[in-house]
């Protein structure tokens, strides 16, 4: 599909910079560079040209004719001086030539996605990439845009067309039992290991806490020093600290770079009984944020331990930090016995040792951001509408026009993930992350 509109935008940031970028794309490209620089360079060659008529900027002119463009459609990229007269003065000599038009947020990929330059799960990718701030989510976006769960999730689509073909050739042969059954079973053998990859795909969460973030919630008595923790790990003055018992109310949260592996580090309120509303309410919240979390880290002061969180967080993932290691004489012997990391969040001492024991958890429960694993909840939705089809598939004693329909539903749902179909409702939330210029 190709758009009888041409975009302008400017493709790197608000500036000033020492090179900007603006881009065009559409049928009137070729007329643009003609009229700005004079004629077309050679595809996708950098070339200087004088740039406006009268001259505005010198700068590299590339051109890369459709259809091996970013977009599919003729494109133009102008390398000039990063000022905003500059740019503003290319902008609009470019809107100059008729069918030209600026460009809205995310219009560029979204030209792609409608030549079938990408995918949805791709688009996706590339506004990850675009805001990946660790190194691993760096990978997992690169990888997402370069396609990985597009192949997973075409692969399977494709087994369930092939499953979806051999039960409706099936129907055609009703009469015939011994037909129906012998296509029901080489069914059945394409649908039973699908089903079984798709589930372990969606127990694999670590794709999404990539994402978002491992969430990691400091809990703990009050006074156990969990707002100096959490300011001491942040580097920064992020929640208040005191001498008064309760003096954290709600949940303060920050964003951390972990050795490469993005965490939401929450402190919370102390945790204690028989105290009034409002600090009551800040306990109610620390303990719903913990049970929420992906770890908790447990403070115990070592001159009044606390050895064990109340009941509800006793399954969670956790690690023990023995704080206040520099006025507890008998501390070593003590962390040793409760299995607790020995920190002084006031000196900084064994802060190294915890935030090693926080990156190995972060590890496990997130990988590397190598393997292919689902990124967003748009993703698990429609994966489990497609498992509880093929659940059905398998597990009911359908007649073999429910059983065939069972599969159109799930390859339907596999359809949505990709947006080869059915999609327009999910696009402009997906196109509206970008920024103007992509
Ligand atoms: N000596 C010593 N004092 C500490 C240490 N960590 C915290 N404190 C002190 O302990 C007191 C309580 O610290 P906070 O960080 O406010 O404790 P909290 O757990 O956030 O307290 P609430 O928010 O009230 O639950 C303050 O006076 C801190 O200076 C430590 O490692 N060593
Ligand atoms: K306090
Ligand atoms: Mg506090």
């Amino acid at each position: 599909m190709t758009s009888d509109t041409t975009i302008v935008a400017p493709a790197s940031g608000a500036g000033p910079a020492a090179v900007a970028v603006i881009r065009v794309s559409g049928p009137a490209t070729r007329a643009v560079l003609e009229t700005l620089c004079g004629g077309v360079p050679a595809p996708r060659r950098a070339a200087l040209r004088e740039i406006g008529r009268p001259l505005i900027d010198r700068g590299l002119v590339l051109w890369f004719p459709a259809p091996r463009s970013f977009t599919g459609e003729d494109m133009a990229e102008l390398q000039v001086h990063g000022s905003r007269a500059v740019i503003q003065a290319v902008v609009e000599a470019v809107l100059g030539v008729a069918g030209t038009r600026l460009a809205e947020p995310g219009e560029f990929v979204r030209r792609a996605f409608e030549s079938g330059k990408l995918d949805l799960t791709e688009v996706e990718g590339l506004a990850d990439l675009i805001a990946a701030e660790t190194e691993a989510q760096r990978r997992q976006a690169l990888a997402q845009s370069e396609g990985s769960l597009r192949r997973l999730y075409e692969g399977w689509r494709a087994e369930l067309v092939t499953a979806q073909a051999l039960m409706e050739a099936g129907l055609d042969f009703a009469d015939e039992a011994d037909v129906v059954a012998d296509v029901g079973t080489k069914a059945d053998a394409i649908v039973t290991p699908l089903l079984e990859q798709i589930d372990k795909h969606l127990a694999d969460r670590s794709g999404e806490r990539l994402r978002d973030g491992l969430r990691i919630v400091i809990a703990g008595p009050p006074n156990a020093g969990k707002s100096s923790l959490m300011n001491a790990l942040a580097k920064r003055d992020v929640a208040i600290v005191s001498e008064e018992a309760g003096t954290t109310r709600d949940v303060i949260e920050v964003h951390l770079d972990l050795g490469g592996l993005p965490v939401i580090l929450a402190d919370t309120a102390g945790i204690r009984a028989g105290i009034g509303a409002v600090e009551g309410e800040g306990i109610r919240r620390a303990l719903a944020r913990a049970e929420d979390a992906d770890l908790v880290l447990w403070v115990i002061d070592a001159t009044e331990p606390v050895w064990e969180p109340p009941a509800p967080l006793g399954h969670k993932n956790r690690i023990n930090a023995l704080n206040k290691r520099d006025v507890a004489p008998h501390y070593a012997h003590a962390a040793e016995a409760h299995a607790c990391v020995p920190i002084s969040a006031k000196t900084g001492a064994g802060l190294e040792a915890l935030i090693g024991a926080l990156g190995e958890i972060a590890r496990a429960e997130i990988g590397g951001g190598g393997q292919a694993a689902l990124t967003r909840t748009r993703h698990r939705v429609e994966l489990v509408s497609a498992r509880d089809a093929l659940q059905r598939f398998v597990n009911h004693d359908l007649a073999p026009e429910l059983k065939a329909e069972e599969l159109r539903v799930a390859a339907r749902h596999l359809g949505r993930l990709t947006g080869v179909i059915d999609v327009e409702e999910v696009l402009g939330a997906i196109f509206a992350e970008f920024c103007i210029g992509k």
